[in-house]
């Protein structure tokens, strides 16, 4: 469903991705976890475009587009198509940047409004459906600054949902929040998971990661050093750098 090829990306001198090869199938529930500066946020980046990459072919749900077949790439797509295909992919980023003149509400509605053609009633319906889920329906009313953090995030996940994406990324979505707000947006992106949305998920909470990951990358110096299971990664690292990562942090 997403597949990286070969994937280099530099900033000026600065490689910062170094021959990125990633497939995501459907389902999955894939945690990027490594050092800081390693390029997993570029990595995720270059999956939705919101970086260019330098060399290499990003791939992206092939069933979206129906000529789009393996060997063909995003860069080749028409301005409609790649906004079809990024209106498929979700994303959650570590500031949940909400509208704050907009209610909790409108947050979720205005962009389903505008590319989605669904009446009034039928917004509304969807997105209070979607604040029930991530158990802030109670506050659909208010603001974004009367929300905690934690709040906050999860009504940036609601609203990422509401776009209907058949995956979900997410860069370090609980980094900036207090840690008593943590929990409450890892048990929502643990349901997502176990409702078997397809989720690319960088962070540095190695204990969602070892207990939601369908597979665990380990990136270092812009490389992908070693991939496996939970058990994998966690238990039985193979290679020295993920040792002394895991090390560290653990
Ligand atoms: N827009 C940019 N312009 C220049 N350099 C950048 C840019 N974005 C990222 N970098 C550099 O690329 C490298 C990788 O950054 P990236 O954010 O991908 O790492 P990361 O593994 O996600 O780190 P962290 O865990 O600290 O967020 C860093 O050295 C960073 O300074």
């Amino acid at each position: 469903m997403i597949k990286l090829k070969n994937v280099h990306k530099s900033f000026g001198d600065l490689e910062v991705l170094k021959g990125i090869n990633l497939t995501v199938e459907e389902g999955e529930v894939v945690c990027i976890i490594g050092p800081s500066g390693s390029g997993k946020s570029t990595m995720l980046r270059c999956m939705n475009q919101l970086e260019t990459i330098t060399s290499g072919k990003v791939f992206i749900g092939f069933n979206l587009i129906s000529h789009m077949e393996e060997g063909e790439d995003l860069l080749k797509l028409s301005e409609k198509e790649a906004s079809k295909l990024r209106t498929n992919l979700g994303m959650v980023f570590q500031r949940f940047n909400l509208f704050p003149h907009l209610t909790v509400l409108q947050n979720l509605t205005i962009a389903p409004a505008l590319v989605k053609g669904l009446s009034e009633k039928d917004l509304v319906r969807k997105a209070e459906d979607l604040l029930r889920s991530v158990g802030l329906y109670e506050k659909k009313d208010e603001y974004p600054n009367k929300l905690s953090g934690g709040q906050q995030q999860r009504v940036a996940i609601a609203r990422a949902l509401a776009m209907d994406p058949t995956i979900m990324l997410f860069d370090e979505p609980t980094s900036a929040l207090d840690p008593e707000l943590v929990g409450e947006v890892l048990e929502v992106m643990k349901k997502l998971a176990e409702g078997g949305m397809t989720m690319v998920v960088v962070t540095h909470e190695m204990g969602f990661a070892r207990e939601v990951a369908s597979r665990v990358i380990f990136m270092d110096e812009g490389q992908i050093v070693e991939e496996g299971t939970p058990e994998e990664i966690f238990d039985h690292p193979k290679m020295d750098r993920t040792k002394a990562f895991l090390n560290k942090v653990l």
